[in-house]
């Protein structure tokens, strides 16, 4: 990611914070630093938070142990709930345009600032994204395979993101999925979106995953411009 990129996602508290934290933030975020060491805090948090979702989930240890596990991460919620905003953090708007205008080198990252979502890193050549993840226990659906409802989030992502980085204000209408094979977890898969045609405020797009070099799901959808409508205070 370039340097510009980087100041780009670090830039932008969220929306909806308590008062006396929006005051502090916003004349902090003037200089940046902040911000920067915020989010970079909340990114590093974060990834540890999903490496802990993981260990609890998957976890054999004795049930003694598990208790003991879960009191420990009862006191760690309880100190970070201490001060909460009513939202996550999130990247600005405008950033996958900003990374896409700085070429196919630049790195877009997904969800680094919430766990529930699953973190990809997307790069953008013309009008073409790519990304790559590899799924594991958290992701399972059938046996051995990635839920099906992922793969839905995974290729919105992937397509709306691309949609973002053109710069167009638009949300998702129609999402179709195809699910020609199953995908298997523990396992690098590829992600691919393109613009196919644009008409009006209605954007087509598709995209597909692929495992191995086999396209294992295949998306198309269309994305409805919404011009005119404030996104993190950025009027479109
Ligand atoms: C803000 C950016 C955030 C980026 C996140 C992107 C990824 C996401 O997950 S988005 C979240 C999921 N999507 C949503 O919540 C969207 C909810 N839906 C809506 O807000 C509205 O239905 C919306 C904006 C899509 C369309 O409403 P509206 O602006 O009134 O459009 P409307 O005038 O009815 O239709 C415009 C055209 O689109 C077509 N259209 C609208 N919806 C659909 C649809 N679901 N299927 C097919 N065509 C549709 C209409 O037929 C019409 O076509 P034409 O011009 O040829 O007659």
């Amino acid at each position: 990611m370039t340097a510009s990129v980087n100041e780009a996602a670090n830039r932008a508290p969220s929306q909806s914070q308590s008062e006396d934290q929006s005051q502090s933030e916003n004349q902090s975020s003037s200089t940046g630093t902040w911000a920067t060491e915020r989010t970079q805090a909340t990114t590093a948090l974060v990834a540890a938070t999903r490496s802990l979702m993981h260990a609890a989930a998957t976890t054999d240890l004795p049930v003694d142990d598990l208790a003991t596990a879960r009191r420990a991460i009862e006191s760690v919620t309880a100190e970070l709930s201490a001060r909460a905003r009513d939202r996550v953090l999130r990247i600005p708007f405008d950033l996958p345009a900003q990374v896409r205008a700085a070429g196919p080198e630049a790195e877009w990252n997904t969800y680094a600032l919430n766990p529930f979502g699953i973190p990809v890193r997307v790069t953008f050549d013309d009008e073409t994204s790519r990304g790559s993840f590899v799924p594991g226990a958290l992701h399972e659906g059938p046996p051995d395979s990635l839920h099906g409802g992922w793969s839905a989030h995974l290729m919105d992502c992937m397509l709306g993101g691309l949609v973002q980085a053109t710069g167009a204000r638009a949300v998702t209408a129609t999402l179709e999925l195809s699910y020609r094979h199953r995908v298997p977890l523990d396992s690098e898969v590829s992600m691919e979106a393109t613009i196919t045609r644009r008409d009006g405020r209605k954007i087509f797009a598709e995209g597909w995953i692929e495992h191995d070099g086999v396209r294992c799901v295949e998306a198309t959808a269309l994305f409805i411009r919404v011009d005119g409508i404030s996104v993190d205070g950025v009027a479109s």
